[in-house]
């Protein structure tokens, strides 16, 4: 029997059509025969963080079940990236859409192109807040502290940009029985 992991995937997407970067990302996760989008949190709109010259993002979390070890699922994801048109110019530039690995099962990895639990997550807002909103108690590999705990201090921290949750409809969602 193969084990399936819990893996939690960071989406963002500032260019273009936001909502249909997001949409195909979440769709292509869905279709592939390794993967299964267990949970979406909701989505929303953050002001752009880092290199702050761009529109404002949408960024979700995914929480995923997958059989792909993590630098399979670091190839999909990139994969993801290119079929939708992810081009790299600028250090955390615009981008129609961006995949990253934020954790995966308990793992701490620690490779030349694969970094998990994500090495910026826990200063990211925009990450914490959606992740939170989906596991508040899962623990941080690293940290040892919750999600939820993790997420105060970065909603507490000054300058923090707001997040702000918008609505949409996900086309590919499961019809529930
Ligand atoms: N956990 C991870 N998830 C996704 N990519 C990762 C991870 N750890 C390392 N990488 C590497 O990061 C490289 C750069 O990724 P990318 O250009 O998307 O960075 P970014 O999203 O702009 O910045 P950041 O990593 O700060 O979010 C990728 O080529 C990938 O090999
Ligand atoms: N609000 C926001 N800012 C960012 C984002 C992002 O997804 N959302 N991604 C970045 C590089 O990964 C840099 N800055």
């Amino acid at each position: 029997m193969i084990a399936l992991v819990e893996a939690f995937l960071a989406l963002g997407s500032n260019l273009g059509d936001r909502i249909r970067y997001m949409q195909r990302a979440i769709n292509a996760l869905r279709q592939h025969d390794h993967i299964r989008v267990m949970a979406l949190s909701p989505l929303y709109e953050t002001e752009a963080v880092g290199y702050t010259e761009q529109p404002d993002f949408l960024n979700m979390v995914a929480h995923v079940q997958t059989s792909l070890s993590p630098q399979d699922l670091l190839f999909v994801c990139m994969q993801i990236e290119k079929e939708n048109g992810r081009t790299r110019e600028i250090k955390w530039g615009p981008r129609t859409l961006d995949l990253d690995i934020l954790l995966y099962g308990t793992q701490v990895i620690q490779e030349k192109n694969l970094v998990i639990p994500h090495p910026r997550m826990c200063e990211r807002a925009f990450v914490m807040i959606p992740l939170c909103d989906l596991a508040p108690s899962l623990i941080h590999p690293v940290y040892k502290k919750t999600i939820q705990e993790l997420t105060e201090s970065v909603r507490g921290k000054e300058g923090v940009v707001p997040c702000t949750m918008i609505q949409w409809h996900d086309e590919s969602a499961p019809i529930e029985n």
